[in-house]
């Protein structure tokens, strides 16, 4: 792909890089391919960091799967048994999200002195998400520290383009090279989106009933704004005989695993999931993404829409919004045009929000009408929960 034809030579010849190129577009293997190039043995040569374990465990069956890297690879979930040292030194690629680097680093239980590489997949998420005590930038400098050898080369991937970011590579980096695929911040153009007033809350039900009984094929995503909102919903759909499952962060990593799993061999329909699944999961067969609850930002947008229209395949992606998410309504709606669908001339009209409005819409979120037409006494009773139980278990 476009972004591999020109990320993985730059990296082969050791320039450090600030990528940003479509979803979809084969991000993982520009930063694979290139560092798995190099063998040696005994040393952790690359270390690539994920904001999400998900994100982690994807990236790392992605290199088993097309690197064949059986054995000395190791992940996330592996780490426990690095920590009982019952993983020695012979690990070419270590994939984990900061904090468990942070944390085994801290414990002096991880040697990063003989590391080569050090990737940051979605690095403009994992920047604006530190809190203000102990920001990505810190933990990225506490690791960057660890890594001792002199010659260690920096890469930062991302479907979406952030200034912070590019001024901390031009500032840290050696004369880092910039490839940009495709415009700045744009959603895929293989993905047809559509903008849906639905009016209020009970609007939305409605208008995803619809949807469901009009027929998609599946599977399908479902995007909520926070995962009390995720458990609504799926109490709601769940008794409709629909084969749906959602993830959240309550539900345990194993439950999550299992949704996924569920998702990826066709057993789940539709996957009622937060933003926690909107950045870099690839399911290769999505083919409709639903915003049930409006993105904060274009950039959240952009990363949703992206789960489906992936891999040179089509999809879709329908966007609720009711009244309340008007103030956003714009710059998303440039974003729908930008990538040649329709949007009506009035959205594009409406009134601006400056960059400090933008940046406050997009940390607060909505609060909004419960997600329940039955009453809540049977919605908890002993049947309504066993019944539950039992779809969840097939
Ligand atoms: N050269 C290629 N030819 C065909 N398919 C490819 C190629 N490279 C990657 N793919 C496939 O394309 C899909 C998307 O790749 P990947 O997940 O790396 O996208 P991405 O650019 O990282 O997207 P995102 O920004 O959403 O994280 C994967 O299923 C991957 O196996």
């Amino acid at each position: 792909t476009p972004i591999q034809m020109q990320a993985i030579p730059a990296m082969l010849h050791g320039r450090e890089v600030l990528a940003s190129a479509p979803t979809g577009s084969g991000k993982t293997l520009a930063f694979l391919i290139p560092v798995k190039k190099k063998k040696r043995k005994n040393v952790i040569r690359a270390l690539i960091l994920s904001p999400t374990r998900e994100l982690a465990e994807q990236t790392y069956q992605e290199c088993q799967k097309l690197i064949q890297l059986p054995e000395n690879t190791v992940e996330n979930s592996d780490l426990n048994q690095l920590l009982n040292n019952q993983v020695g030194p012979e690990i070419d690629l270590l994939i984990s999200t900061p904090n468990r680097i942070i944390y085994l680093l801290n414990q002096s239980m991880l040697d990063l002195s003989t590391t080569e590489w050090l990737v940051v997949d979605e690095s403009d998420k994992l920047f604006e998400d530190g809190k203000k005590d102990f920001s990505f930038r810190e933990q990225l400098g506490q690791i960057y520290s660890g890594c001792e050898n002199p010659g260690i080369r920096r890469a930062m991937f991302s479907a979406t383009f952030a200034h912070a970011v590019q001024r901390w590579c031009i500032m840290n980096m050696d004369n880092v090279l910039q490839i940009t695929v495709g415009g700045k911040n744009t959603a895929a153009k293989s993905v047809e989106q559509e903008l849906k007033y639905v009016g209020n809350e009970d609007g939305k039900l409605m208008a995803l009933e619809e949807i469901i009984r009009k027929g998609f094929s599946p599977p399908a995503l479902v995007f909520v704004q926070s995962k009390e909102r995720a458990k609504e919903l799926f109490a709601e759909l769940v008794y409709d005989g629909l084969r749906i499952d959602v993830i959240h962060g309550d539900r345990s990593a194993e439950e999550r695993d299992r949704a996924i799993e569920g998702l990826r061999s066709g057993r789940t329909w539709l996957l009622i999931c937060t933003e926690h699944m909107g950045r870099g999961m690839d399911f290769k067969d999505v083919n409709l993404v639903v915003n049930y609850d409006f993105p904060r930002s274009a950039v959240t947008y952009i990363h949703r829409v992206g789960r489906t229209g992936r891999a040179g395949q089509t999809g879709r992606a329908i966007t609720m919004f009711t009244d309340e998410d008007r103030p956003l309504l714009r710059s998303i709606a440039n974003v729908v045009k930008e990538a040649g669908c329709y949007v009506p001339e009035y959205m594009l009209k409406m009134k601006k929000l400056g960059k400090d409005q933008r940046r406050k819409v997009a940390k607060t979120q909505l609060k909004r009408k419960t997600i329940r037409t039955a009453p809540a006494e049977i919605l908890n009773s002993g049947k309504a929960k066993k019944f539950k139980r039992k779809l969840k278990n097939e």
